[in-house]
């Protein structure tokens, strides 16, 4: 139990809410990831520190200063913690149950000391805190969805669930006569300890899990119409194409618009990329759930069809052309006339390699042009002779 002695866990306290304060501080600062909540989890921890500063700051206070202020800084940490995480999990609103539990736990404690109620003031705080940790534990449930690794959802819904439980023991704890034992504080202090750990760590996964997953965002997606890019298309193609060698089908469906480089000629750049945005919107909505839409570069865009004949995919092609043609894009009130070219391929079995089917759809882009553009050009199914 030498371990757990009052002085080692408040030094430990310290350096760890220290260090962790430091380094939330650097990521909002320096790196400007997640800046509010990096910067609500360094008053968290800031907090925590304050809560155990014991005969530092609070020298010479009387005890029922002391215990009001301890439990006031515990309950601004846990506030803050459950703020940082509603914001770490993009659940934008819903945060007025916290300001309202907070507020109640505050003026609580204002009260009690007013009225010199010492033993009710750490209930108060107890309660409070319970409720932010519930809440808490909600939020990641709630809001953690599918897209979030199971193991993060754990380890960010257990210590809530603990300091849930912390409160709930800690207000139990005047049945038994109110008094608690140095080893039980010391005990109740180190869990504290190692819940703030615990929640600090899992927040710091959380917000690599997400940095991860926008990287790889990233480098997969065409910035600017936030379809897939040609790396990305050309790993799906040999995906599909490997598919395609256990006996499931697959086609692309090459499209380049017509005349693209008169729109941005005649009425500039940002009309260009407003024609590009439209286009993609109409290829997607002619598209099935299952199929992707990517951007080979420029002007040219690829859809990627799973378990799809070419002949099928013919029939998608033609239903994109037409839609192309009779929605054309409103730019600053002006109508612009949109066609494209389109080249149709399926995927062949024993095909080397998935950028062969490319290559195919793209050579039927080329006839659809050399054939007066706004069209739909299929190549044979299989190879003959
Ligand atoms: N606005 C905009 N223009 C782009 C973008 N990428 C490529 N372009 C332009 O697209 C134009 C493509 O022109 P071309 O390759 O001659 O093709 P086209 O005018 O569509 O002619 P055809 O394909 O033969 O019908 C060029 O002017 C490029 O500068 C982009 O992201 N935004």
């Amino acid at each position: 139990m030498d371990l757990l002695d009052a002085p080692t866990l408040l030094l430990v306290n310290a350096v760890f809410n220290g260090f962790a304060a430091a380094g939330w501080a650097l990521l909002a600062g320096v790196f400007r990831m997640a800046p509010r909540a990096s910067w609500l989890m360094v008053g968290a921890h800031l907090f925590r520190i304050l809560q155990t500063t014991d005969a530092g700051l609070t020298a010479g206070w009387s005890s029922l200063a002391v215990v009001a202020f301890e439990q006031s800084c515990a309950l601004a940490a846990v506030c803050l913690l459950a703020l940082a995480l509603r914001r770490m999990l993009r659940l934008g609103r819903g945060r007025r149950h916290i300001a309202l539990i907070t507020g109640a736990g505050f003026l609580g404690i204002v009260l009690l000391f007013a009225l010199q109620q010492r033993a009710g003031i750490p209930l108060v705080a107890a309660v409070a805190i319970t409720l932010l940790a519930l809440g808490g534990a909600r939020d990641v449930i709630s809001g953690a969805g599918p897209g979030l690794a199971r193991w993060i959802t754990m380890l960010l819904v257990l210590p809530y669930l603990v300091l849930a439980g912390l409160g709930i023991v800690r207000l139990a704890m005047p049945a038994q006569g109110g008094a608690v034992s140095a080893g039980v504080s010391a005990g109740v202090g180190a869990l504290w300890l190692l819940l703030t750990m615990a929640i600090s760590v899992s927040l710091m996964a959380l917000l690599v899990w997400r940095l991860v997953g926008r990287v790889e965002h990233l480098t997969l997606r065409d910035p600017m119409t936030d379809t897939l890019n040609r790396r990305a298309i050309a790993d799906e193609v040999q995906l599909l194409q490997a598919r395609r060698e256990r006996g499931h089908d697959f086609a692309l469906v090459l499209l380049d618009i017509d005349h693209f480089k008169r729109i941005n000629d005649e009425l500039g750049h940002a009309a260009g990329d407003a024609a590009l945005l439209h286009v993609v919107r109409i290829v997607r909505g002619c598209l099935r759930e299952a199929d992707r839409l990517g951007r080979l570069g420029g002007e040219e865009f690829c859809a990627l069809l799973p378990y799809t004949t070419t002949e099928a995919a013919a029939q998608v092609a033609e239903r994109i052309r037409a839609t192309l043609q009779a929605q054309p894009l409103v730019w600053r009130g002006q109508r612009v006339e949109l066609t494209a070219s389109f080249g149709v391929a399926g995927g062949r079995a024993n095909d080397p390699a998935g950028e062969v089917s490319l290559a195919r759809a793209d050579e039927q882009v080329y006839r659809a042009k050399g054939e007066g553009r706004n069209r739909v050009c299929v190549a044979p199914a299989e190879a003959f002779g």
